[in-house]
């Protein structure tokens, strides 16, 4: 139970354990735990503490965990403290909590290899891992996103290992009260803002009434997902192999073969290799579905790569600094979502530029069908519509059309939270989502609200 940890593939712990230690409930029960363990063993134990910046009680956090550390050093086993300072500021409609966690591992990484640590435990626990499985599955996830958290895995020559995952929360609590642990509250586990917490306050509660065992069964689903994930990934690469040509691109013919399952299963793994970014379910969806009508093509992929059809192969290719300004930059890695809540300037860095809103008396879209928006690159096969009564027709048409030059094609798209299409830099608003502001006007479009207009800025170059 808590008290003991479980052994860490049945061997004793190394010389140098240290545990990443928020100060919260769950890190300060684990780093007891460790400290108890390893004065018997005369394991030498690091705690490792991350200050992200972000709320104004992060100074006061940081002290405490010091201070604990120091308490518990006078007590039995030192215990050092180390801990890294971020500054996070995260850009407007960016995920706050995407941002602080791989800046977190990126620092808690660090400070393990300063100390010479080899071994960092984290402290998530059973219903950890069901939430996060929940919160994949709700973002329709695959295999790999339900696989949620591994108990270990090995990155950047540190073993990261949660020998609590299977562990009830209650387990934890039970420990803490026990050693009548005091810890620190995050206020920000209050806020309804992170998906997460909604999970956890307004469901949680409920769906464990209800399914008791919740937890763990669907820590066992995660368990199933894992193997899923290393089936499908060994799948891949064996798929790979047939349908590899020599200068690194895939056989077109060879991949339909396959299937569309496999063929995009194979795409999800080359694309990831070849980018270093993973490819998104539209993509996917759109290549297989085009890759079976065996026409040349140039797609867009996510972080400035193409993707290129020709003679029978497949090849992904990094676009080079020739495009310009216009090019998708490297560091747009997934859509990017903003917040219009008025008019007004919205940033977007990761695009160079950011989205003017101003208020139009026609024209426009109504403010309040806004909200979140999202920023994405092009992927080739995207339908505008560039006036009432006009059809839709393919953007690359519309852009031809409007005599858009090549280099100013490759702004952001925005869209609504319902995937229509709003906004193209260069052509303007799709006529779909304007309606008409004098009547008979599209239904989601009629709230006699402000409406207004959109337009894509650039940077100006430094
Ligand atoms: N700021 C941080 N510094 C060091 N480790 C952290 C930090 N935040 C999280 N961790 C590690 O990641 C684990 C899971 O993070 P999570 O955000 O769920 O925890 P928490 O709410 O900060 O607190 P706890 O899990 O300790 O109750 C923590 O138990 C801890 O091991």
């Amino acid at each position: 139970m808590a008290g003991s940890l479980p052994s860490f593939g049945g061997e004793a712990l190394p010389p140098r354990v240290a545990v990443a230690f928020s100060g919260g409930r769950d890190s300060t029960a684990l780093l007891h735990a460790v400290w108890r363990l390893a004065g018997a063993q005369g394991v030498e134990v690091h705690a490792l503490h991350v200050h992200h910046g972000l709320s104004p009680n992060a100074d006061a956090w940081e002290s405490r965990c010091r201070a604990q550390c120091r308490r518990w050093s006078r007590r039995g086993a030192p215990i050092h403290f180390q801990a890294s300072r971020l500054g996070l500021a995260p850009p407007p409609g960016a995920s706050i909590e995407a941002i602080a966690r791989e800046a977190r591992y990126a620092a808690l990484a660090d400070m393990a290899h300063a100390v010479g640590c080899r071994l960092v435990l984290l402290a998530h626990h059973a219903q950890d891992q069901a939430e996060t499985f929940l919160l994949q599955a709700l973002r329709g996830a695959g295999a790999a996103g339900l696989a949620a958290m591994p108990a270990q895995i090995e990155r950047g020559g540190i073993l990261w290992c949660r020998p609590w995952l299977a562990l009830p929360r209650e387990a934890v609590e039970a420990y803490v009260q026990r050693y009548r642990l005091g810890h620190v509250e995050d206020e920000s586990n209050a806020s309804p803002v992170f998906a997460r917490n909604r999970l956890r306050l307004e469901v949680w509660p409920a769906l464990s009434v209800a399914f008791p065992q919740a937890a763990k069964v669907l820590g066992r689903a995660a368990r199933h997902a894992q193997d899923a994930a290393a089936c499908l990934d060994a799948l891949a690469r064996a798929d790979l192999q047939t349908v590899a040509r020599p200068g690194g691109g895939l056989d077109i013919g060879a991949l339909r073969a396959l299937g569309e399952p496999r063929l995009r299963n194979v795409l999800r793994l080359w694309l990831h290799e070849g980018s270093g970014h993973p490819a998104t379910a539209a993509l996917l969806e759109r290549l297989s579905a085009q890759l079976s009508e065996d026409r040349p093509g140039t797609w867009q992929v996510v972080t400035g790569w193409q993707l290129r059809c020709r003679r029978g192969e497949l090849q992904l290719r990094l676009q080079g600094a020739a495009l310009g300004r216009g090019a998708v930059p490297d560091s747009v890695a997934a859509p990017l979502r903003l917040r219009i809540d008025g008019a007004g300037w919205f940033p977007a860095p990761a695009w160079s530029g950011g989205l003017q809103v101003d208020v139009v008396a026609c024209g426009g879209v109504p403010l309040s069908t806004l909200g979140w928006v999202e920023l994405r690159p092009r992927l080739g096969g995207e339908q505008f519509q560039r006036a009432a009564g006009t059809p839709p027709r393919a953007l690359k048409k519309q852009f031809q059309l409007a005599g858009v030059p090549a280099w100013a094609r490759d702004g952001p798209l925005v869209y609504d939270a319902r995937g229509q299409l709003l906004y193209v830099p260069g052509l303007g608003l799709d006529a779909r989502a304007v309606g008409d502001c004098e009547g008979g006007a599209a239904p989601e479009a009629v709230d006699g609200g402000l409406r207004v207009g959109l337009t894509w800025r650039p940077e100006p170059a430094s």
